[in-house]
């Protein structure tokens, strides 16, 4: 097989946040590549840095707090750090798009489901497109992402639906722009197991049909046996250990790889290794 291009290369990363002059490292020399095409699962415990690393990629960081000390973002090999605002607008919420654990808090709350996705789906389109047809433009999305009831839940405000649904809407936004790169923290961790099985599921059909790239943070080992390609594991800002799916579920290096996979129920490596 070719080798397969990387979409994202993240190289010698540097990065603290400043406050009252006092400085907190969170990275010091982070590298690693997302694949084109590939599912890559970033897991670790909390405070390891996963969501630092994913917000850096879409540039959400304000700065200061935040300080990149050293290195790159390469998206499609261009560096995301030297883009000014309207560049970066290019590219943040088009090209790659995110998705949080929070949709409750990521939605407005005063608007409906349907007059938030029109207003984003005419941003995306220079507001060349009517309300009509961005309207329209939802409903599919939306059933995309297998709302049933789309007709009714434009019409609803985020509160109203559940926490399930409110993902499911969620996604459908990311999507409006048909991202190249999806960044999903902890999408599922607020849902119940079954609903998270249903959004895992979903993520992965809708990965193969927009042929998106993910990066799917979690600090669930369970859901990474599910949707991971590759896998990294970072501890403390630190990049400990990389590999397929299939290597570090049964040949892991590194004392915490093994230490995580220890308190994992047995079943998964059964499955794997069986
Ligand atoms: N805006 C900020 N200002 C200062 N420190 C921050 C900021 N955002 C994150 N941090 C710090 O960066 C470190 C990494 O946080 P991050 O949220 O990336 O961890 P995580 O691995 O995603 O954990 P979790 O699973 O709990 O979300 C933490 O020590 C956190 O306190």
């Amino acid at each position: 097989m070719p080798p397969v291009k990387p979409l994202v290369e993240v190289r010698n990363l540097g990065l603290q946040f400043v406050k009252r002059g006092a400085a907190t490292t969170i990275f010091e020399d982070l590298s690693f590549d997302i694949r084109e095409g590939e599912v890559l699962c970033m897991v670790g415990e909390s405070g390891s840095g996963k969501s630092v690393a994913a917000k850096s990629i879409m540039r959400l960081l304000p700065q200061p707090p935040a300080e990149y000390t050293q290195g790159r973002i390469l998206f499609g090999g261009q560096d995301l750090l030297t883009l000014n605002e309207k560049q970066l607008c290019e590219v943040r919420g088009k090209k790659i798009a995110m998705v949080f654990q929070d949709a409750l808090s990521a939605l407005n709350p005063v608007y409906t489901i349907g007059t938030q996705m029109v207003d984003l789906i005419r941003l995306h389109a220079d507001k060349k497109t009517s309300r009509k047809a961005a309207l329209n433009e939802a409903k599919a999305l939306l059933k995309q992402v297998e709302i049933r009831n789309v007709d009714d839940v434009v019409k609803q405000y985020p509160f109203q639906l559940s926490g399930g649904m409110r993902q499911r809407v969620m996604i459908a936004m990311a999507l409006s722009s048909r991202p190249q790169l999806l960044l999903a923290d902890e999408p599922t961790t607020a849902l119940d197991v079954t609903v998270q099985a249903q959004i895992l599921r979903l993520i992965l059909k809708l990965k193969r049909q927009y042929g998106m790239t993910v990066l799917f943070i979690t600090h669930d080992l369970g859901v990474v046996h599910q949707v991971a390609d590759r896998v990294i594991v970072m501890k403390q800002g630190v990049l400990v250990e990389e590999g397929t799916k299939s290597e570090i579920f049964t040949r892991p290096s590194h004392p915490y790889t093994k230490q995580l996979l220890g308190s994992m129920p047995r079943i998964y490596f059964e499955e794997v290794n069986p």
